[in-house]
């Protein structure tokens, strides 16, 4: 077996990081050995969260094109000059057989580069409406691989390839082991569990909104996993001396924090969409308003159209939230209607088809 080398490239935020760790995960297990590397963009977060995951990274000088008027708009075409010379040279030294964008600025100038000298790549999009950086490297690339139908009104139809979103392996089996779960956070087992989960980055909107539900929970006997993002810590962290509260800038073990939780808050990032539809709890989506073509609210919707999760936008947040959490709370039946309900939307096998479309273009080559 030849030693292939793959790069993968793409960040800003977790929806574009995670999906590139899952896919670079079944590589190595297919292709034990396999040469990996990251490109990502030097000031964010892939910077830290790639090597954790056991896998070296290259941070590229890029940032994203603001859409408002401003002034760090200035740097942008000397930034995109050097990502491209910066590409030039990582490509010619590691000499991948397949280059793979999960999007996010950062896969950019890397995957152009990539089309340019013909090597086979491949992007893999998470959202119903795409990203800036996929819209550009469409015509480019050889395969899109896609999570929801109706693509073809951005990409080029003969290059789409439906196969869901990729979730890491570990997330799979989540359901197995609630109780070492809820030691492992020492949290109390007669007491229901509340995860909240801002995204990748944090939720503004959902930490004030969970702060001024603290008593509510204490109420209801409710232990509180708070993932508040890095942003925000600072802020939230002295409720960390609250019993019944554990405050977090960012989970790690995202298969303990699932496993852990009887109910779930979170946003409606595609990728969280995704997972939370494997792990397969009750879930109140908040989506952020603040995304391309509301994008998260349609996320939700699907989901919630299906009697699958709650939905409530953030414009009713504050008439509705208290009553749906309490009828939540107190209604076994729901909760267990809701968790039946989005089980069967779970798309397990996006993996495993994305690296069976990388294999392809191996062949290929
Ligand atoms: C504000 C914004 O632009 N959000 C976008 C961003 O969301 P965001 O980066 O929040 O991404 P997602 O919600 O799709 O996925 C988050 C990922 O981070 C992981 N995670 C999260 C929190 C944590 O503490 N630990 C952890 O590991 C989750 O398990 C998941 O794998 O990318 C998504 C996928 O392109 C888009 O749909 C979102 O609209």
């Amino acid at each position: 077996m030849e030693n292939y080398r793959f790069i993968l490239s793409g960040g800003g935020t977790g929806g574009h990081i995670y999906p590139a760790i899952a896919i670079a995960n079944e590589l190595k297990r297919r292709y034990p050995k396999a040469e990996f590397l990251f490109v990502g963009a030097s000031d964010r977060m892939e910077m830290e969260k790639v090597p954790q995951e056991g896998y070296s990274i290259e941070g590229l000088w890029i940032s994203g094109f603001q859409r408002k008027l401003s002034f760090k708009n200035l740097s942008f075409p000397l930034k995109l000059i050097a990502s491209l010379l910066r590409s030039r040279k990582i490509l010619k030294l590691f000499k991948p057989h397949v280059v793979i964008g999960t999007g996010g600025f950062a896969s950019g100038p890397l995957l152009q580069v990539a089309s340019a000298r013909k090597i086979p790549s491949l992007i893999q999009e998470q959202n119903s409406f795409p990203g800036v950086t996929n819209r550009l490297l469409a015509n480019k690339v050889d395969k899109i691989c896609v999570a929801y139908e109706g693509l073809e009104r951005f990409f080029p139809k003969d290059k789409i390839v439906l196969t869901g979103n990729p979730i890491r392996k570990d997330l799979l089996g989540v359901m197995d082991n609630q109780i070492q779960a809820k030691d492992s956070f020492k949290l109390k087992h007669n007491k229901h569990t509340l995860l909240v989960l801002g995204g990748s980055l944090g939720a503004r909107r959902i930490n004030e909104l969970v702060e001024s539900n603290l008593q509510l929970f204490e109420d209801l006997k409710v232990e509180v996993i708070w993932q508040c993002g890095k942003l925000y810590y600072d802020t939230y962290k002295k409720y960390n001396g609250l019993e019944y509260v554990q405050v977090h800038a960012f989970l790690n073990q995202m298969n303990l924090a699932y496993s852990a939780a009887d109910i779930i808050i979170s946003r409606a990032g595609a990728i969280s969409v995704s997972e939370l539809c494997v792990v397969g709890k009750p879930v109140i989506f908040i989506p952020s308003p603040n995304v391309a073509e509301d994008h998260q609210a349609k996320n939700a919707k699907a989901i919630a159209d299906k009697n699958a999760a709650v939905l409530i936008t953030e414009k009713h947040l504050e008439k509705d939230f208290k009553d749906e959490f309490s009828e939540l709370i107190a209604n076994n039946d729901k909760r267990k209607t809701l968790s039946d309900n989005i089980k069967k939307l779970a798309l397990t096998n996006a993996t495993n088809e994305i690296v069976d479309e990388i294999g392809k273009l191996l062949i290929s080559k």
